[in-house]
């Protein structure tokens, strides 16, 4: 073990484990802990800062939640590893987002301590609140319901709807709110202001504690003093603060702020929250990167810095010789600012993933032309075609799987009327080592069905400039423009911008027998294989067909005619997908050309790096090599069949 845990955690197999702890030793567990998470993560890698803010509220949550009985659901799973060490799993974290190993989030098929599987956020409510309700039903009233839930993820639409819904449906539900003033990028929005405001109203504070100070003594005499306090709180509030009772006016019972890194107090606050029933919510307080100072100054950089050097906070990065080729999100975030320099109705808009799809660099040069909305991918979309109602040229820029939030907005408020919204699905293809909830599958299949929609991905970052390009031209209706999480191939990345005529491939080499048609970045690995089949004397055609919809038909009616076997590669699913578009057509116009089809299977594939994936799934350089060795045998014996019947 390279990472030894401090004496008391290295006893804490299970919550039981910690329960034994006197609530003295609450305070070294909790430093133990951040120890661990900082020491483990310093040299396996994963989410960090989030993790570290919430040590205190994870230990004080085990130790006074009677956990898996009582529910806990962690809101995106990404400040959950304290909690994953506290049960059971400590011995586990070398193995964290690696492939075969630990998720990096919680999951319900991982650990019983895992309440509900998560990885996109602000789902915590909704479904605590489930799980409440459940209770109630099978009349288990003794049964908590928890859910931490960010002060990010409560930005968006799912957290208010399950608060709206939980606040008549009186079931036992505590809501802790964990409020950093930060997303992964700072946190933006009204309700922030409001949260802030609330925490920083000195005067309200220092009254309600007095308040409640004198409420713990009065106590002993009796539930009186505490109806009593609770309503001069509630006229308090509504006095010293700008907007009070955001909560309360839901229904629910709002309790702090609250030191959310002082172990021993929320303890003693948890403990008391158990005893009231219905919904009530706790705002703790608290610093992303708690206890680890570069996190705790630059808490976007720490969100996820990879590999560091604990003692120096060097963050490892390779070096190259040469110049590398750059990532497609930042050959998205310069080129918007290239193409708003030329265009006035360019804009920007990002669900809360400025420096995750580098709009922030759009959102530095023209301020007023780019938007965080927080996260809030459905309105997001719906906020692109209102500015494209006005003549705007709007590029929302979504993690192909936020996207899958908002599929009815692209469908209803931007496809039915044609409207010309750019969308960028970045981090298309496998994540990597977020894992399921983070692979983006489904956007070739899901954008396919819609009306109106192109449906395009660029092999380079050549075109991915020139798609952009294109998309805001004028009258250009719904464009998608997929790409991967990582580098592109081109150093010298540059280029002028070109037109590409919607709905053109291009040819990237000739061959005979089979040819490969793809998809995006995936074609460099097509590409790849068909240099190293050229060597064992296969000369394969390779296709790089840019777009799925409208596909380019004249360049697959001649690909058809030409070859006697293809074989598609996409980074996307099997059903629906790319390939499936060309068996659609192949269906169509009456081609019978064997066709295999390589992309990800219609499972749910774990974790572990692109390429691990890849290779899994049988479209690594390999697996295409193979695929096109097979389709070439197949073709090799039909001819030698025929050869003999004639
Ligand atoms: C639907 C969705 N959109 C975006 C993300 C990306 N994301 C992960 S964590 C995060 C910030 C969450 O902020 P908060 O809930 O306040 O948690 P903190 O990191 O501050 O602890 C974002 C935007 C996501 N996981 N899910
Ligand atoms: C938890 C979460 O959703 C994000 O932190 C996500 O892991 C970011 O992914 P990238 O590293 O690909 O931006
Ligand atoms: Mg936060």
């Amino acid at each position: 073990m390279l990472v030894e845990p401090g004496e008391l955690l290295a006893a804490i197999n299970s919550p039981d484990d910690l329960k034994k702890l006197s609530e003295d030793q609450l305070v070294q567990v909790s430093q133990e802990l951040r120890q661990f998470i900082i020491d483990s993560v310093s040299i396996y890698g994963g989410h960090f800062g989030a993790s570290l803010g919430v040590v205190e509220l994870t230990v004080a949550l085990h130790y006074v939640f009677n956990t898996p009985y009582d529910q806990l659901v962690w809101d995106v799973g990404h400040q959950a590893y304290g909690h994953k060490i506290l049960t059971g799993r400590r011995d586990r974290f070398p193995t964290n987002r690696r492939y075969g190993g630990m998720s990096g989030f919680p999951k319900r098929k991982e650990s019983e301590y895992d309440a509900f599987g998560v990885g996109h956020s602000s789902t915590s409510i909704g479904a605590a609140l489930g799980m409440a309700v459940a209770s109630d039903y099978k009349g288990e009233k003794d049964r908590q319901h928890i859910a931490v839930i960010g002060d990010g993820a409560m930005t968006a639409g799912m957290a208010f709807e399950a608060l709206n819904h939980a606040g008549v449906a009186n079931s036992n539900l505590l809501v802790i709110l964990n409020d950093n003033c930060m997303s992964i990028d700072p946190n933006v929005g009204a309700l922030k202001e409001y949260l802030t405001d609330i925490t920083t109203s000195r005067t309200y504070n220092k009254v309600r504690d007095e308040l409640w100070n004198v409420l713990g003594k009065l106590s002993k005499f009796g539930p009186n003093p505490q109806q009593i306090a609770r309503k001069v709180e509630q006229a308090m509030k509504a006095t010293l603060l700008k907007q009070s009772n955001l909560f309360e006016a839901l229904n629910f019972r709002y309790f702090g702020p609250v030191d959310g890194h002082d172990v021993q107090h929320l303890a003693t606050i948890l403990r008391d929250l158990k005893t009231i029933p219905g919904p009530k919510i706790l705002h703790c307080v608290t610093v992303k990167g708690k206890g680890y100072a570069l996190a705790e100054k630059d808490q976007t950089l720490w969100h996820a810095p990879g590999l560091f050097d604990k003692i120096t906070g060097e963050i490892h990065t390779k070096t190259y010789e040469k110049p590398q080729p750059p990532k497609y999100q930042d050959v998205f975030g310069h080129t918007m600012v290239e193409l708003a320099e030329q265009n006035d109705k360019v804009m920007g808009v990002t669900p809360a993933m400025p420096s995750g799809c580098s709009l922030n660099i759009m959102m530095k040069a023209m301020p007023d032309r780019a938007f965080d909305v927080g996260i809030a991918e459905q309105h997001a979309v719906t906020f692109s075609a209102g500015l494209a109602t006005q003549g705007l040229v709007p590029f929302c820029n979504i993690y192909s799987s936020f996207m899958q939030r908002a599929y009815d907005q692209v469908l209803h408020d931007v496809a039915l009327q044609n409207l010309n919204v750019v969308f960028c699905l970045d981090r298309a293809g496998f994540a990597g080592a977020d894992g399921p909830t983070h692979h983006g599958c489904y956007d070739i299949a899901y954008m396919r069905s819609i009306p109106n929609m192109v449906v395009s991905a660029p092999m380079n970052e050549e075109e991915l400039r020139n798609l952009m390009y294109t998309a805001q031209l004028p009258d250009m209706g719904p464009f998608s423009i997929r790409y991967p999480r990582g580098e592109g191939m081109m150093p010298e990345w540059r280029t002028p911008l070109k037109k590409i005529a919607v709905g053109t491939g291009r040819v990237v080499r000739e061959g005979e027998g089979v040819a490969i048609l793809s998809i995006g970045h995936i074609g460099n690995y097509a590409a790849k294989a068909t240099q190293q089949l050229a060597a064992e004397g296969l000369n394969v055609g390779h296709y790089d067909m840019r777009f799925a919809k409208p596909l380019d038909e004249e360049m697959l009616a001649a690909a058809l005619s030409k070859y006697k076997a293809i074989v598609t590669v996409e980074d996307g699913c099997l059903p629906g997908g790319f390939g499936a578009a060309i068996l659609e057509f192949m269906a169509d116009h009456g081609y019978s050309v064997p066709v295999k089809r390589l992309g990800i299977p219609d499972r749910i594939v774990e974790h572990g790096t692109q390429d691990e994936l890849y290779k899994e799934c049988g479209f690594d350089v390999a697996g295409i090599a193979a695929a096109v060795r097979e389709m070439a045998g197949k073709v090799a014996a039909k001819a030698a069949v025929e050869k003999v019947v004639l």
